[in-house]
């Protein structure tokens, strides 16, 4: 797919926070994602890390996910329907500086970007499911982003933590698991937390084959999102070009 360059969606980056907050900058967390499109899992895990971690999450559409097919919707929708599923909603923000770059969206250069800005000092976590963790291994230096953020791991049915990791994954996050947030606000980088929030079913792939199928889909995602699919007659609605990533 493109860079998504062009057509960036209006969208503000301050949504400002009730002061239930703490300093948003005493932990900075990215959720990133290809979104394709936004789902209630999505939002589920982001509620619950704000809730969880007591700081905003920044929702990071990816430009051009790596390692997977081209995504149905292209940038500029994908990030549209984030910032209208969380629109309003405090401690959620839209984040589009994967949409200013070309090229693969690898996590490593965002995060090299994200320490350019910030400084090497200020606390930085990656919010991801537990799929992507056991697929880390295949990321782009993936062991330099151990010394780049934290992980905050949320537990997704299919993908089970509680079992042996595979032996790299394991070394390489042996003694690296904490218990608190407290202790992600400890350090700037290096740890990993486990999100225990209840488990929930979404799944973007989900959503992409009963649309194209023709089965039930809009309780999956919020209702805005599923208003603009229809508008915009995404995801092979409706006859429209089937996407090649369904
Ligand atoms: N229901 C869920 N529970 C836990 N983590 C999730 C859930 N849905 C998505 N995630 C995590 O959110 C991040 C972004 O997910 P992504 O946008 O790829 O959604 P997805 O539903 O996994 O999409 P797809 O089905 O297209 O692969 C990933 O780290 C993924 O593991
Ligand atoms: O950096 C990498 O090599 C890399 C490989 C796979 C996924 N990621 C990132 O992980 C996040 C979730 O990816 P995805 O494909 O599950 O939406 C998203 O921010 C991707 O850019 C990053």
């Amino acid at each position: 797919m493109g860079n998504g360059k062009q057509a960036v969606p209006d969208v503000s980056p301050d949504a400002s926070l009730p002061s239930r907050f703490p300093a948003p900058d005493s932990l900075l967390v990215f959720y990133g994602g290809t979104f394709d499109p936004v789902h209630l899992g999505h939002l589920a895990i982001a509620r619950h890390a704000r809730d969880a971690l007591g700081c905003t999450i920044r929702m990071m559409p990816a430009a051009d996910p790596p390692h997977r097919a081209p995504p149905g919707a292209d940038a500029a929708h994908r990030a549209r329907m984030l910032a209208l599923a969380i629109d309003g909603e405090p401690g959620l923000q839209v984040d589009l500086r994967e949409l200013d770059r070309d090229g693969p969206s690898y996590s490593v250069d965002t995060l090299r970007a994200v320490r350019a800005e910030y400084g090497d000092a200020v606390p930085v976590a990656l919010l991801i499911g537990a799929d992507s963790l056991l697929g880390l291994p295949t990321w782009r230096e993936w062991t330099a982003l151990f010394g780049l953020a934290h992980l905050v791991v949320a537990e997704r049915s299919g993908s089970a933590l509680d079992l042996r990791l595979p032996p790299v994954l394991a070394e390489a996050t042996a003694g690296r698991w904490v218990d608190s947030a407290t202790a992600l606000r400890g350090s700037p980088a290096g740890r990993l937390l486990r999100l225990q929030q209840p488990l929930h079913p979404g799944s973007a792939t989900e959503v992409r084959h009963r649309i194209a199928g023709g089965g039930p889909w809009h309780d999956l995602v919020p209702g805005v999102v599923a208003d603009y699919i229809v508008r915009h007659r995404l995801y092979g609605l409706n006859g429209a070009a089937t996407p090649a990533s369904l």
